[in-house]
């Protein structure tokens, strides 16, 4: 996967109201790599992404087209996977799912503590997470038990270029349940605070993060990865009329930082000098996982009627954008001189006697 930024595209069945309503398909998939559009207006238009799946495919089919992501991050990289469309497309299906029909969230945690149970006569692993929704700009710690947004959270990067949220919740999560529940508790917490902020969830930006420790028992070589799971905003325009003074503040703050994704998306595709991941906190949040050292799957998911043909054509015209991206993913790891400098180091400090072993 190295070299560029993977983008899937997957449209939702036709819903029953629609149908009732006469609304009728327009979206053509002649194999798993195009996508078309029989626009009313505007002819056929044509995409490739490196994956198309339609209206039939299945949770578990997408799932496994990303699983193989689990095992980059416990390798040391960072793993981004995120869902970009208009609201009603499908974002949430594809990522969270529901109790029936569970998305790639609920499979991927299970995943990563296969992966843990595995390996663990060789690797000790510790896994946290923090989860951060992005409202009209202000971030909001999920975890954190509160149900206002903070304009004080400061973004940073650690020395290795990981971004983190100064001040907020990085809980522990030692097994599945206790994964589960982090995620559950921030989600709940989301719902508390739209209602109180008097916004649908589909107005915010979702990023739920998994940390990976990963300790190789014989060597010592730590991998530090991250895997990250992000439900975007509805990419739609608001509507030009009826639109309360919140909502064109909604909007107009998520048209923000989409664009501004969007020109990190660019710069990153014109292997520009200068990447403008500082101009909003969305590309700030998202800065270790796009471009550098990461692995990126971008799913973008589209409805598919014919009233929403011109979003349609937006959202895939963006996504085939992000296609062009290039990265140049490396491993977070401390390789195994460095992990036996540090030892050497650490004894030194503490006027140990060096070993035999300690030679490099
Ligand atoms: N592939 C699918 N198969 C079956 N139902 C789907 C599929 N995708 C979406 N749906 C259904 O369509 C509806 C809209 O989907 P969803 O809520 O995921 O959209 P969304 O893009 O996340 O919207 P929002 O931005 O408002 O959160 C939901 O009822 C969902 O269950």
């Amino acid at each position: 996967m190295k070299g560029k930024v993977r983008v899937y595209c997957r449209s939702r069945p036709i819903s029953s109201t629609e149908k009732e309503r006469g609304n009728f398909n327009i979206v053509e998939s002649s194999d798993e790599f195009t996508v078309k559009i029989n626009t009313t207006n505007r002819g056929i238009k044509e995409f490739n992404f490196d994956q198309v799946f339609t209206a039939t495919s299945k949770q578990e089919e997408v799932f496994d087209d990303t699983s193989f992501l689990l095992q980059s991050a416990f390798d040391g990289f960072n793993v981004c996977i995120f869902a970009y469309g208009q609201t009603g497309s499908g974002k949430t299906f594809t990522m969270i799912g529901n109790e029936e029909y569970p998305g790639i969230a609920p499979r991927a945690f299970s995943g990563i503590f296969d992966i843990i149970e595995e390996n663990k006569d060789k690797f000790e692993t510790k896994v946290s997470c923090y989860m951060m929704e992005l409202y009209c700009d202000q971030i909001q710690d999920l975890l954190a038990g509160k149900s206002e947004a903070q304009a004080k959270y400061l973004i940073k990067k650690d020395k290795k270029g990981m971004v983190y949220v100064q001040g907020s919740v990085i809980e522990d999560a030692p097994d599945l349940e206790s994964l589960n529940a982090a995620f559950d508790k921030g989600a709940s917490s989301r719902k508390v605070a739209s209602t109180k902020m008097n916004s649908e969830s589909s107005r915010s930006h979702l990023i739920f993060s998994i940390l990976l420790e990963v300790k190789n028992k014989t060597t010592g070589t730590v991998n530090k990865g991250k895997f990250s799971l992000i439900d975007l905003a509805g990419s739609e325009r608001a509507a030009k009329t009826g639109a309360t003074k919140q909502q064109l503040k909604e909007a107009n703050s998520i048209n923000k930082s989409l664009s501004a994704l969007g020109d990190v998306i660019h710069a990153l595709s014109t292997e520009a000098q200068f990447v403008p991941y500082r101009n909003n906190k969305l590309t700030e949040l998202m800065q270790d996982s796009l471009g550098g050292n990461a692995k990126t799957l971008m799913f973008v998911n589209i409805s598919p009627v014919e009233y929403n043909q011109d979003e349609t054509v937006t959202s895939l015209t963006y996504a085939a954008r992000v296609k062009e991206i290039k990265n140049t993913a490396s491993k977070n790891a401390d390789n195994k001189e460095v992990a036996k400098l540090k030892e050497i180091i650490r004894k030194l400090k503490a006027g140990e006697t060096l070993e035999e072993e300690d030679e490099i």
